[in-house]
């Protein structure tokens, strides 16, 4: 069957959570397009880490199995990460139901991850090359779904200071305006990755990044591009300076953001909105804020975010490895 469950964005649209009943427990996780395993807080970690948090308990489930010998760890492009052991249980999203989920129960997590009370773990999206499970490398939710959903697809329609859905084994054109414009995606990363080699600054002309390539990434906040099309982007953004104490480039809260066009496989240009790239303010008062477009490594991957998706409805298809866009409705 489908499944469709609530993204519930955090204050600040810092992240998205989604319910998962992992064994009969139901807890907020963070859908992430961007990695491949499923971990979660739970009762086998230390209290401290616990503090605050929904944490899955291994014994009160009477479908957990222990997957003997095996472990976890995994760290993430912003240096968080989480480690520990292995089972298997029934995970039910929405309606989508896999009986044997690998359910990866960590026993260490970095700070930012225990800090963000609101999220309990993570539920890996991207193809399951990536998952971090040792000896055996074990399969996605999607992964392990995707035969038994009436299509190979999952949706994402995640939304600025609202709630929105994940869905899976159906597209609701409902959601998003005209039709989806598909794009292959390249699977060997492992990431949902495709070639974006062109860029427009709000009416600006068309600019190109020559072998320019991106990934879209739920569980990122931002849209980390590349310098060429960060430096672009701010030079028409009055007052935008390259902060080094807060880590990225700020401009005045009442600045006039133009919006950000991105090529998507040669196929479509997604449209950023401007007032999405004024992320969140760096001061009390409010004058100063964030950039949602950051700048990655020259040349490097491109992450497509939260940033993105809050302009973007964005179809995953499993089944012939494509990506589907369209603005929201
Ligand atoms: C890949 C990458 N490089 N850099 C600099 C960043 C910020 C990323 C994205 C990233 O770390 N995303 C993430 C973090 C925690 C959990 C899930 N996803």
């Amino acid at each position: 069957g489908t499944g469709v469950v609530t993204a519930t964005p955090e204050q600040g649209d810092v992240e998205y959570l989604s319910p998962v009943t992992i064994g009969g427990q139901t807890i907020n996780m963070d859908f992430d397009s961007g990695s491949s395993d499923l971990w979660v807080f739970n009762t086998e970690l230390a209290a401290g880490s616990q503090a605050g948090h929904s944490n899955f308990n291994p014994e009160t489930s009477t479908t957990f199995q222990l997957l003997q010998g095996a472990s976890f760890e995994i760290s993430y492009g912003d240096g968080s990460g989480a480690a520990g052991n292995v089972g298997t249980d029934t995970v039910n999203i929405g309606g989508a139901t896999v009986t044997n989920q690998a359910v990866e129960l960590a026993t260490a997590v970095s700070s930012s991850f225990v800090q963000d009370t609101q999220s309990n773990g993570l539920v890996g999206l991207a193809f399951s090359k990536l998952n971090t499970i040792k000896p055996v490398q074990q399969k996605t939710f999607f992964d392990n779904a995707i035969a038994t959903l009436p299509i190979p697809v999952f949706t994402a329609d995640l939304r600025h200071a609202a709630v929105g859905a994940y869905e899976f084994g159906n597209i609701d054109s409902t959601k998003f305006n005209g039709s989806l414009s598909w794009t292959d995606v390249n699977a060997t990363s492992g990431f949902w990755q495709f070639s974006s080699q062109q860029f427009a600054v709000g009416t600006g002309p068309t600019m190109n990044l020559a072998g320019g390539q991106a990934i879209a990434d739920t569980g990122t906040t931002l849209m980390i591009a590349d310098p060429s099309i960060v430096n672009a982007y701010y030079s028409q953004v009055q007052g935008a300076v390259n902060n080094e104490t807060v880590g990225g480039v700020t401009f005045p809260c009442a600045a006039q953001l133009p919006d950000l066009a991105v090529d998507i496989g040669g196929n479509y240009m997604a449209t950023v909105r401007g007032d999405d790239i004024n992320f969140s303010p760096v001061d009390a008062a409010g004058t100063t804020c964030f950039g949602g477009l950051q700048a990655g490594t020259a040349g490097g991957l491109q992450i497509y975010g939260d940033i993105m998706f809050k302009s973007q409805f964005v179809a995953f298809n499993g089944g012939n490895n494509s990506i589907g866009m369209a603005p929201h409705q």
